[in-house]
């Protein structure tokens, strides 16, 4: 499987030298060549694999040529364990917990951090292992987070060899727990960065970072944000997990995915081009609505950003729409790196009408404020004592208000466990019965290490030149 830029400047790729490459060096993001498509007989035939067997079948066109069979079955058999001793604590991995008539919340927090990060940090950790030993190759890496991409990176990266991590995440902009969770583990290749900003900003350092790497001395620069294609690449898996167990193939499934990077729903959007019959996928976005405002109005512009009660959506600009916007230009990367330098000198784009049309023909959206927030938090606990974390209830919202058909099984994807989020449980009055799981109970007693730095990309590059050798200069 070869790789290439969504701006056609940079050169192809296999996956090996994709997942260490991050960014292209055009400043696009990596897509496959061509993406496999299986038949209808071929997704019918894996009904009842567990999750690492179906993860396999998904993922193996796309590692083909890097990486043996036998080795990524191994890889992933890790990666998906379950249990005590395994890696996420429930039985099937990604259970479907059924809402109301033909609606379903797929359940996607029942990983070591409690989001649905770690379904793909898990693996890009385990993969960098398999390939840094490989090659004997140190690296950095570098990642932004709104809160959940950065723990979720460090539990999948904290016992490989050959990394040191640095995350950056907007001071005091995400929830006490999310902050823990990444602050209070502690190692000397495990780098917290808090920047005076916001998401927005943590995210374009990162960026410029791939651009200029000269601040490395050499070290290879590694992503873990969904611009890692490995990112995108595991999270098509529980698409099919999920379409499988409500009768697709022989059925259409729609979905509704809380939206901020477009990672999570660009996965989908793979998910039906591979073959997974879904009619519909709903952009879910809370204020911070650019996508909704592309999705609805054709307009993908941008404005302030909001703190809002589900901060790993304080997003703005959307790394991942660049891959959409790939594929409704027909794969034109000269017309993609033309309508990027427009968005960055204006900060606004359109597309031609037609173009628009194509993409609403699958994609629906919904800007949810915090109070809708709330009062979906509240209307899922009375009717099924179900709590929901403010994330997840962006998506139920979305899905209730925008659904097409409901003879079609509606799959909300659960993103996060609500112990990550007390302040917008509590402030919809069910706070109290919430509590952390077993392996995080003692977390607001553990000691923290975190550094605060200026909004300013040459402190922070600075600071990773000084530590980025675990702890030490490189
Ligand atoms: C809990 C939660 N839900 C939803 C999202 C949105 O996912 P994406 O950025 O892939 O759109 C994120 C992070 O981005 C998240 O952490
Ligand atoms: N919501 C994310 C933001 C980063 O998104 P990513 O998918 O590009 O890693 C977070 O919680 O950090």
């Amino acid at each position: 499987m070869r790789y290439i830029s969504t701006r056609g400047q940079a050169p192809a790729l296999n996956f090996e030298e994709v997942l260490l490459a991050g960014l292209a060096s055009d400043g696009g993001l990596y897509v496959p060549e061509t993406l496999p498509r299986f038949t209808l007989e071929e997704i019918a035939s894996w009904s009842g694999l567990p999750y690492h067997e179906l993860a396999f079948r998904v993922m193996r066109p796309f590692v083909t040529g890097s990486i043996p069979d036998a080795d990524f079955k191994k890889i992933l058999e890790e990666t998906y364990a379950v249990g005590l001793d395994g890696v996420f604590a429930h039985g099937a991995v990604a259970p479907l917990q059924q809402l109301d008539s033909n609606e379903w919340v797929l359940e996607l927090f029942h990983g070591p951090t409690l989001a649905f990060k770690d379904f793909a940090l898990q693996l890009l950790g385990r993969l960098l292992d398999y390939v840094l030993a490989k090659r004997s190759q140190r690296v950095v890496i570098m990642g932004a987070t709104s809160g959940d991409t950065g723990s979720a990176a460090i539990e999948g990266c904290r016992r490989c060899e050959n990394v040191d991590i640095f995350i950056l995440h907007p001071h005091q902009r995400v929830s006490e727990v999310q902050r823990r969770q990444m602050t209070s583990t502690l190692g000397d290749n495990i780098h917290n960065i808090a920047i005076e900003g916001n998401f927005d900003d943590c995210q374009e350092m990162v960026k410029a970072s791939f651009a200029n790497q000269s601040f490395l001395k050499g070290t290879p620069l590694v992503a873990v944000n969904s611009i890692n294609w490995a990112r995108i690449m595991a999270q098509i898996v529980y698409y099919f997990h999920a379409a499988l167990q409500l009768g697709a193939p022989h059925r259409s499934i729609a979905f509704s995915v809380p939206t901020g990077n477009f990672g999570d729903i660009f996965a989908g959007y793979l998910a039906r081009n591979m073959g997974l019959p879904i009619n519909q996928l709903i952009v879910a976005t809370n204020r911070n609505d650019i996508l909704h405002r592309f999705m609805s109005g054709n307009r993908y512009e941008k404005d302030t950003l909001h703190p809002s009660l589900s901060p790993s959506m304080d997003i703005m600009v959307s790394s991942n729409f660049e891959r959409l916007l790939f594929d409704l230009h027909g794969r034109n990367g000269v017309a993609v790196a033309a309508l990027m330098d427009t968005f960055k000198a204006t900060g606004k784009l359109s597309v031609e009408d037609e173009r628009w049309t194509e993409a609403r023909k699958l994609f629906d959206s919904l800007a949810v404020d915090d109070e809708q927030t709330c009062q979906t938090i509240v209307d899922v606990f009375k009717a099924c004592a179900q709590v929901l974390d403010p994330h997840t209830a962006i998506g139920v919202r979305a899905a209730r208000e925008c659904r097409r058909s409901l003879d079609v099984p509606m799959v909300i994807l659960g993103t996060a466990h609500p112990v990550k989020f007390p302040e917008a449980v509590e402030k919809a009055g069910i706070g109290k019965a919430l509590g952390l799981p077993l392996h995080l109970a003692d977390l607001l007693q553990r000691p923290e290490r975190c550094t605060v730095l200026a909004n300013d990309l040459k402190v922070v590059q600075s600071f990773v030149s000084q530590h980025g050798n675990r702890g030490k200069p490189l």
